[in-house]
């Protein structure tokens, strides 16, 4: 069986140790490899190698050659789509028409898309007077940050993991990647395409492993590293944060959300139906910006939950390879472990079930995997843990509001603010509600439309920090000042 080795220093290795663990193919539940788990002694290794890249050839590059590589990473990527598409789907069991149009091409473009940017910024410039009368003349420069440790979730593995390091690369850092321990396989392959793109050897480490007490924990807490970006749960944020503290390292963390649809009764229905199917179902529920409660205005909720039922029960599950299917399994059996317990928790809670709230039949190959119905509820009190919490799965709750300012009061209840979907052909007032919004991401009749240009990140408990265009430059920089007297 495969097994799947750290990349540090150009090389792909094993862990000191020998210890293994098992990467699980979610749709049936089978070992697909066996992963090396860093120590102390990898991580340690990978910074090191880090560190010691940013004074190699990679620092002593001019921007040309070193945006030109990064093109090659992105075209190494293209090069070998097939193989990332099929490792994606294996680790996570997404559908591949899905994978092939999001996950693979956003992992190119992040390279592509950073690379040009760092070459079309500006920095700022001040003249001023001085008492002599000469005058003094201030500009700004860019100079990478240093050793970078990105720390990924399973979710969007490819995609998430390279919307930092292309940026990280851009802006001349070094990193050292730790991807989620279900989702191993894309962040080792890139390995060997940085090396083929001409990548030096130390720039780009991965080392493998899982969060506590293990390779997550072992590089936050390496006092060499500069900085850290993180995607995932707004807990694990918490803890990374205090370990940036030590060292005060500078931290970018993009982290949960709960958050909320809002369908005003001016929509166009199907606009909304399609889009809110997306943003309740896409990735079996496993995106961030995912819509786990939509309000609808009173005078359209029976028609749009009875629309919304139709739709779900149309989802075709399925695993990868099923070009039919809309929707795979969950990552892991014990992430549907807990999306279960919310599925039993809406039953206690009194809530009507539409459709769903279980597990849905498979053909015997498949028994084996994390499979889950799409579910939607009604009647739900808004302190259900179902309506507080994230759950991360294929499920909504849907409640009827009376007016604009219930609506926005019900959008913004919550401790998270990451992402909201307004649906209104009103742009009077889509553009009132998105402005009052709470969150950091707003889409008005439309859901996950993104330009990689644009401020993309959290408020409130859903993060620190802005990534995305400029703010990404600015994450990954050390801006300096230089004051010249004239
Ligand atoms: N805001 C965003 O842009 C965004 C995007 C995608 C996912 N997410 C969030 O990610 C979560 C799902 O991903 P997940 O379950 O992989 O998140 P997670 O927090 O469990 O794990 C994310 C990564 O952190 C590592 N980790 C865990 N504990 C750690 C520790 N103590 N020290 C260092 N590293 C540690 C994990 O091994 C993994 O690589 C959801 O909450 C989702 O909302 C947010
Ligand atoms: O699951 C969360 C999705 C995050 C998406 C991005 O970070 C992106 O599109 O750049």
């Amino acid at each position: 069986m495969k097994d799947i080795k750290h990349y540090i220093n150009g090389q792909y290795v094993g862990s000191a140790s020998g210890k293994l663990f098992d990467n699980v193919n979610p749709a049936n539940g089978q070992v697909i490899s066996k992963v090396h788990e860093a120590g102390r002694e990898e991580v340690d290794a990978a910074v090191k190698a880090a560190k010691s890249a940013l004074r190699g050839p990679w620092g002593k590059m001019t921007l040309e050659e070193r945006t030109g590589i990064l093109h090659k990473v992105a075209d190494g990527i293209n090069a070998r789509f097939e193989e990332f598409l099929e490792a994606e789907c294996l680790d996570t069991g997404k559908p591949r028409s899905l994978a092939s149009h999001i996950d693979i091409p956003r992992g190119a473009a992040n390279f592509k898309v950073f690379a040009d940017m760092i070459k079309n910024v500006p920095t700022e410039s001040f003249e001023m007077p001085t008492p002599d009368g000469t005058g003094a003349l201030n500009y700004a420069v860019r100079r990478p940050k240093g050793v970078i440790g990105v720390i990924s979730p399973w979710n969007l593995p490819l995609l998430l993991m390279t919307w930092k390091v292309g940026p990280a690369l851009a802006c001349g850092n070094t990193v050292v990647v730790k991807p989620s321990e279900e989702t191993p396989t894309t962040t080792a392959l890139l390995g060997d395409v940085m090396k083929d793109a001409g990548v030096p050897d130390g720039v780009f480490n991965v080392v493998h492993g899982f969060g506590g007490d293990s390779a997550g924990a072992f590089l936050t807490e390496h006092p060499m590293v500069d900085g850290f970006t993180f995607t995932g749960e707004t807990g694990t944020g918490e803890v990374i944060m205090k370990a940036a503290a030590k060292g005060i390292r500078d931290i970018s963390l993009e982290l949960g959300g709960k958050n909320a649809g809002l369908v005003f009764a001016d929509c166009d229905m199907d606009k909304a139906i399609e889009g809110t199917m997306r943003s309740a179902f896409a990735n079996c529920g496993q995106v961030c910006l995912g819509t786990e409660r939509v309000y609808v205005e009173r005078s359209i909720f029976d028609e749009f939950v009875g629309r919304l039922k139709e739709a779900a029960e149309g989802i075709k599950i399925g695993p990868p390879d099923d070009i039919e299917a809309d929707m795979g399994p969950l990552v892991s059996l014990k992430h549907r472990e807990k999306v279960l317990s919310y599925y039993q928790k809406a039953v206690d809670d009194g809530a009507t079930l539409v459709t769903g709230g279980g597990v849905p039949e498979m053909p015997e190959a498949l028994a084996g995997g994390a499979w889950v119905q799409p579910t939607i509820w009604t009647g739900l009190p808004e302190d259900s843990a179902v309506i507080t919490d994230e759950i991360f799965g294929p499920c909504v709750h849907l409640c009827p509001f009376d007016n604009e300012e219930e609506a926005i009061e019900l959008a913004n209840s919550l401790p998270y603010g990451l992402a909201s979907a307004i649906w209104s052909e009103n742009i009077t007032r889509a553009h009132r509600v998105a402005g009052q919004i709470e969150a950091g991401i707003i889409w008005v009749n439309s859901w996950f439309l993104r330009d990689l240009r644009t401020p993309f990140g959290g408020s409130k408990q859903s993060g620190i920090g802005r990534e995305g265009g400029v703010h990404s430059l600015e994450f990954y920089t050390e801006m300096k000042n230089i004051c010249v007297k004239l």
